[in-house]
């Protein structure tokens, strides 16, 4: 189910504006990877490029590929609504869909992708979602409470449910943690462990220890100056990003001398 993601020469434009400039990155199945680097300098935009969801701006587009497991995302004929099926995000604020219930949410994009179950092959597939999210012993009494009922935590793990309900093949997270409290972070964090060991995993996250935790490879992204594109300016072993990392300006970051 894990699969390789591979950007190459991958330029990234909001209109003529180009707010990232050719990056080369494999990222390998059953990894995290955590995308780092000061702010504007495009780790969203070149996570969102990942699925196509940059698009969803009007003028937004890329240059370059993007292809997983040999297949071009950017491909003629290729639609990005099932580009978004099989590789899955989860926001920075937990977005459940608030009236609806727990269970409702869990199943959401199962029925939006059109998937017919009966009640007892539905019930088993959310608890087993739940509990992959690390949630069903804390929700399996109240599943028909509303989403908006949970804690912000809990609403997080309740979105990553949702998200891997439909079996992605990776699931992108924006700085999932960020309206968290530490043992909510960590409940994540440790989910994440997890997870990897069936999905390919891309977080952007501002905190450097998180980063450190969880991820397998780290890229460092900056930029020059407003107006100026993102690039990537170092991937490789998180262990080497943040012990031995080859350029200065990653090391300045990493060590917080800037950023
Ligand atoms: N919808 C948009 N329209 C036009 N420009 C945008 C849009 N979204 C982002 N940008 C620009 O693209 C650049 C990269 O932004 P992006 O949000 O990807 O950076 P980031 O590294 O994720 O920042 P942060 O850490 O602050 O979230 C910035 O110059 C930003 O202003």
């Amino acid at each position: 189910m894990s699969k390789r993601i591979e950007a190459s020469d991958l330029d990234i434009y909001y209109g003529k504006f180009r707010a990232v400039e050719q990056v080369n990155m494999t990222i390998e199945p059953r990894t995290v990877t955590a995308l780092i680097g000061p702010s504007g300098c495009g780790k969203s935009t070149y996570l969102r490029s990942l699925n196509r969801m940059h698009e969803v701006i009007p003028g937004a587009y890329v240059e370059g590929k993007v292809v997983m497991d040999g297949e071009d995302l950017y491909g003629p004929g290729v639609d990005p609504v099932v580009v978004r099926r099989h590789i899955g995000m989860v926001f920075q604020r937990p977005n459940p869909f608030p009236t609806m219930s727990i269970y409702d949410n869990v199943i959401a994009g199962v029925k939006l992708n059109g998937g017919r179950l009966r009640k007892a092959a539905l019930d088993e597939m959310v608890e087993n979602t739940l509990r992959g999210a690390n949630l069903w012993e804390e929700v399996k009494d109240r599943l028909g409470r509303p989403g908006s009922s949970l804690s912000g935590g809990q609403q997080q793990r309740l979105c990553i449910a949702r998200a891997i309900a439909t079996k992605p093949a990776v699931l992108l997270m924006d700085e999932p943690c960020s309206a968290l409290d530490p043992i909510s972070t960590l409940a994540i964090e440790d989910l994440m462990q997890q997870l990897k060991n069936d999905f390919t995993i891309v977080i952007v996250t501002h905190n450097m220890q998180q980063a450190a935790r969880v991820s397998d490879k780290t890229g460092f992204f900056n930029i020059a100056g407003t107006g100026k594109p993102g690039k990537l300016i170092e991937f490789d072993d998180t262990s080497i990003i943040f012990g031995n990392p080859k350029e200065k300006a990653t090391e300045d970051y990493v060590s917080g001398r800037f950023g």
